[in-house]
């Protein structure tokens, strides 16, 4: 699990280390690290790096000066000012001091470019020569190295504007929302977070993490010698619908290769057609340790029964698509909602726009209110709990925004549920592995396939 922390925090923490140690060099810290990494991604060759007025392009003027020891440097100085001395310290290692137009032209000769523009301090909108500079670098085959971020993006945000693209993403103490957030995350490559001796504590009712695979590992649940199918979980599922009735199919899938210890299947598409592809299934309800509810049911009717029945049987839900929209009065404790960004602004009463922007206050709303857990899926899965806390799952490729991916994690979601999991951590596994799958099965692949290799992953995650 890692840390999602604000600016306003990194900068308080930062404050507090100098509090108590007035002369610590954080920044000679931070330039040796962005150093060593820029020497593992591009070992040999000129380095050009681009510098902004503040303390992230002071960072690069450090991090240039310990590369121009031994390899070509040159610096562009892109908004005319620098910090002072690190300017003076890269001045003094030889580094190459030029304007705007010599470095659009050592581009063309550069092993690697760093980003060392604006960090912490990064206001939308670069001025025009530095997001041309920037674009160039992207049309380029050169690699780039964003210090603490790239240039142009906001720290605490998953919106992008004009910015860098790095394939390198060097940042400090802990990730940033622009690192984890789609789409800016897309625009960070490969995050590499340093301890530069900054601690930040967080407050635990605000937390944002972000879950990682040894996560999902350690999560799973596994059964032992003592396990029959009712200790691993039933779990009862109504989806589909005439209309949908794949949905039923996709759900059941993703039940069952998750590795449930008995799948009913209480909907109301014809058992044939499920029974015809899934044996195992059992057909009606009875003993169960949770529910799946709304996917695939359209706008039929009667739903405001359906996820009542989930509560007279004393249940815990998954709460997927239609359902959203009939919940119960009172709190849910221990159910998972799963909506996207269009459904959760409807049940908000805002545009999805809004959900889009502000992911994390949105969902924790949600779940605040309803006393449930809720999985915003996407592109970046966030599940928030009643408490405010907020785990990011593990991503995935993109290749998972298709027609049915949702009732696949429906599914998933449920098995985890019914084993026991909490349903915060049945969202974060469940999209967690789902997004797993993808990424270990280069697709595209439709649902139902991705969900059939399910248990070769669990099995490898596992092992
Ligand atoms: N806070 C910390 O704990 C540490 C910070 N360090 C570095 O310091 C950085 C933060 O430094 P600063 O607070 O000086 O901020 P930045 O260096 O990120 O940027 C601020 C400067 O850039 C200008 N600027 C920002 N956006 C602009 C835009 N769109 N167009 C034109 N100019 C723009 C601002 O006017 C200001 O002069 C971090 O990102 C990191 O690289 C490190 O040295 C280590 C520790
Ligand atoms: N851009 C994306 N990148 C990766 N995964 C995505 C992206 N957009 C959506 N997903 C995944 O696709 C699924 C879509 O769910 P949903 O829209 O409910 O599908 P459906 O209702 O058709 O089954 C979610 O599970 C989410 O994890
Ligand atoms: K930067």
């Amino acid at each position: 699990m890692r840390q999602v922390i604000t600016a306003q925090q990194m900068r308080d923490a930062e404050q507090r280390v100098f509090d108590a140690e007035p002369d610590v060099d954080l920044m000679g810290r931070a330039a040796r690290a962005v150093a060593k990494i820029a020497e593992g991604v591009a070992p040999s060759g000129p380095v050009l790096v681009a510098v902004g007025p503040g303390n992230n392009g002071g960072d690069g003027l450090f991090a240039a000066a310990h590369l121009a020891d031994h390899r070509p440097v040159t610096v562009w100085l892109a908004m005319g000012k620098g910090h002072e001395a690190g300017l003076a310290a890269a001045r003094a290692a030889g580094c190459h001091v030029v304007d705007a137009v010599a470095a659009a032209a050592a581009l063309g000769d550069a092993a690697l470019v760093i980003d060392a523009v604006t960090g912490l301090g990064s206001r939308p909108e670069l001025p025009t020569t530095t997001a041309t500079f920037a674009e160039a670098c992207e049309a380029s085959a050169v690699p780039v190295l964003s210090v603490d971020l790239p240039s142009g993006l906001d720290a605490d945000s998953g919106q992008v504007h004009d910015s860098f693209r790095a394939q390198h993403t060097v940042t400090f103490a802990a990730l940033k929302a622009c690192h984890v957030q789609e789409p800016a995350a897309s625009r960070c490559g490969q995050v590499h977070v340093v301890d530069i001796g900054v601690p930040v504590p967080q407050d635990e009712g605000q937390a944002v993490r972000q879950a990682d695979e040894a996560d999902v590992a350690r999560w799973w649940p596994r059964p032992d010698a003592t396990s029959d199918k009712y200790s691993r979980g039933v779990v009862m599922l109504d989806t589909g619908s005439e209309h949908y009735q794949g949905a039923a199919l996709l759900t059941v899938a993703g039940a069952l290769n998750a590795g449930a210890g008995m799948v009913r299947y209480t909907g109301r598409v014809h058992s044939g057609l499920v029974l015809s592809r899934f044996p195992s299934v059992v057909v009606g309800e009875g003993r169960a340790q949770a529910m799946v509810l709304g996917s695939g049911w359209g706008d039929t009717d009667g739903a405001e029964g359906r996820v009542a029945n989930a509560r007279l049987h004393g249940l815990p839900a998954v709460v997927d698509a239609n359902a959203l929209y009939a919940l119960p009065q009172g709190r849910l404790d221990g159910w998972l909602l799963t909506p996207h960004a269009g459904e959760l602004s409807r049940m908000l009463g805002c545009s999805r726009s809004h959900v889009q922007t502000e992911p994390v206050s949105c969902a924790r709303e949600v779940a605040r209110t309803t006393g449930a857990a809720v999985l915003l899926k996407g592109a970046t899965q966030y599940v928030a709990e009643p408490s405010g806390r907020v785990t990011i799952a593990v991503p995935g490729p993109n290749w998972t925004a298709q027609a049915g991916s949702g009732d696949v994690l429906a599914g998933i979601c449920g098995t985890l549920l019914a084993a026991g999991l909490p349903a915060w951590r049945a969202g974060v596994v469940g999209a967690s592995i789902q997004a797993m799958t993808a990424a270990r099965n280069p697709g595209p692949y439709p649902p139902d396939a991705l969900a059939a290799r399910l248990p070769e992953v669990i099995g490898s995650l596992l092992a």
